[in-house]
């Protein structure tokens, strides 16, 4: 044996050291988490856990989760979990800071929803500091039924509905025809801003443009701070997102002040919108709701109203225009209500609303295949059993909506956008969850669907988008639009 042999020798006894290491430490690091939070649970609990991994300590699994959803392939986060740990859709991980049980299949998704009892909202701290702490996204079961019941019929009722149409209408039809006199648009920004004016309209009836303007420019990066890393550095996304919310406080508190201080010296005055309901009202004890929680419930709705519908209304207009066989028979059903309307009858109605049949498939179908909400957060209130699984009290519940709406077990080729899935499909219970489900399920869906509706039923028959990227990538996070928000242009078309 050479001098060299023995040396080269040596080095792979060294390097072999190395690597066993290095694979320790691995192994070590990623059962931190596994051992800080699952040694005092029971024996018998922490036996039948789901399977899962809890990945390294402190960011647990965020970086798979940020690395899929920042990727072309975010379902490649949840395919990770079902290739290593099979496709029963209960998985143990570490997400958000916390440990946590994602949920990705209907049975089990439903129960983390409806099941009261058991679960409550358990939402990442950068969410409640961003929203508040006296929104719906945190505040007790009772006074959540009792401010829900104050909030969801002004904004989602039958009597609602029909004045509201009126108003969302003529927005819709002036707002269009700008646009085309516009040229080179960004549409989502746009239709953003419509939503924005809609919901306004319905809590803060009374303010004008600028404030309606200064508010929807902090909502914008609220927004960006609500699903990221609670890091609260210069620089990071949630540190510019809590000044948002510090500047949206500030231009309520002016708006409750001023509106409290009219209030109490013309009293009797009739209510002009939700926020003179919100005043107004009192606990079975007498008691006003405080300015935090006026102003909380005013954050979380305002964000709610707009975000979606308008991101939701973007996607549909995008995908039946680029599926003309549908745009058109989308386009056809509209022309055939607006034939049939009584003669002198102005604009749409309820009535009208309710034909529109094709239109809601649309709809469903967009909402299905984008699904705004790609998850939604619950916390188990005591130990709970899930389709065979333990959940500890404690711990988080991710229920994953994208990964149900995109089962092809439960909607056979989910990639594609076919409204035609909806002709003789009654989704089974906890198939379908664009709005969420049980006490939770959003106060704002019918409401939703009218504007969506109206939209699309002035655009089909007057307009069309020619996007500037139409290949445009996607982001995902923290809703999935495309990268330019949709640049193009709204042109008219002549009859
Ligand atoms: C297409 C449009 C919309 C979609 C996809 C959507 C989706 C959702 C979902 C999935 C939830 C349930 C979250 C959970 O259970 O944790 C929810 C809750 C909520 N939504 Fe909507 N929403 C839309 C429009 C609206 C509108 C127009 C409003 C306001 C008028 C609104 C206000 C709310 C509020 C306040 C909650 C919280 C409810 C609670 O915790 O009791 N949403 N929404």
């Amino acid at each position: 044996m050479g001098f060299e042999e023995l040396e080269l020798g040596g080095m792979g006894y060294y390097v072999g050291i190395m690597v066993g290491v290095i694979m320790i430490t691995k192994w070590a690091l990623q059962n931190v988490n596994v051992w800080f939070y699952e040694r005092n649970l029971d024996k018998k609990i922490k036996a039948s856990l789901p399977p899962g991994d809890m990945g390294w300590p402190f960011i647990g699994n965020m970086l798979t989760f940020l690395r899929a959803y920042k990727s072309t392939d975010p379902d490649s986060f949840i395919g990770g979990y079902v290739q290593r740990f099979g496709p029963n859709g209960v998985y143990k991980s570490f997400m958000f800071g916390k440990p946590s049980i994602i949920v990705t299949v209907p049975e089990a998704c439903r129960k983390a929803m409806c099941d009261d009892e058991a679960f409550q909202p358990g939402w990442p701290i950068s969410t409640l500091e961003l929203i508040g702490r006296k929104s719906f996204v945190s505040i007790d079961y009772e006074d959540h039924k009792r401010l829900r019941k104050i909030t969801a019929s002004p904004v989602n009722g039958h009597e609602a509905l029909s004045v509201y149409m009126r108003y969302i209408e003529a927005n819709v039809v002036e707002t269009l025809d700008k646009w085309s006199k516009m040229g080179r648009i960004e549409f989502l920004t746009q239709l953003r801003k419509l939503t924005f004016k809609i919901i306004m309209h319905i809590f803060l009836s009374t303010e004008g443009e600028n404030v309606r303007e200064a508010l929807e420019k902090e909502y914008t990066t609220l927004n960006y701070g609500v699903r990221a890393q609670a890091i609260n550095l210069p620089g990071f996304v949630f540190h510019k997102a809590l000044k948002a919310r510090k500047n949206l406080v500030a231009i309520l508190q002016a708006i409750v002040t001023k509106r409290r201080n009219i209030r109490e010296e013309t009293q009797g005055m009739a209510k002009e919108d939700m926020l003179d309901n919100l005043l107004d009202t009192r606990d079975d004890h007498g008691i006003k709701l405080t300015d935090e929680e006026i102003i909380d419930i005013l954050v979380m709705y305002l964000n709610a109203g707009h975000e979606s519908s308008g991101h939701v209304t973007m996607w549909a207009t995008v995908l039946l225009q680029s599926h003309p066989e549908y745009f058109q028979i989308a386009k056809e059903e509209q022309e055939r209500i607006v034939k049939n309307m009584p003669p002198g009858q102005k604009g749409l109605t309820l009535k009208e609303f309710r034909q529109m049949e094709y239109l809601s498939k649309v709809i469903d179908e967009t909402m299905r295949l984008v699904t705004f909400s790609l998850m939604t957060f619950r916390e188990a209130k005591k130990d709970v059993e899930v389709k065979g699984y333990m959940i500890p009290k404690g711990w988080k519940v991710l229920v994953w909506f994208r990964s149900v709406h995109h089962s092809p077990e439960v909607y056979p080729r989910p990639k594609e956008f076919l409204p035609s899935r909806w002709d003789d499909l009654v989704p089974k219970p906890g198939t379908f969850l664009p709005f969420g489900a049980g006490s939770r399920l959003c106060p704002g869906n019918d409401l939703a669907k009218l504007e969506i509706a109206i939209f699309l039923h002035h655009f089909l028959l007057n307009y069309k988008l020619e996007r500037e990227n139409p290949a445009c990538p996607v982001m995902y996070l923290p809703h999935s639009r495309p990268k330019d928000n949709c640049v193009g242009r709204i042109i008219k078309v002549s009859k």
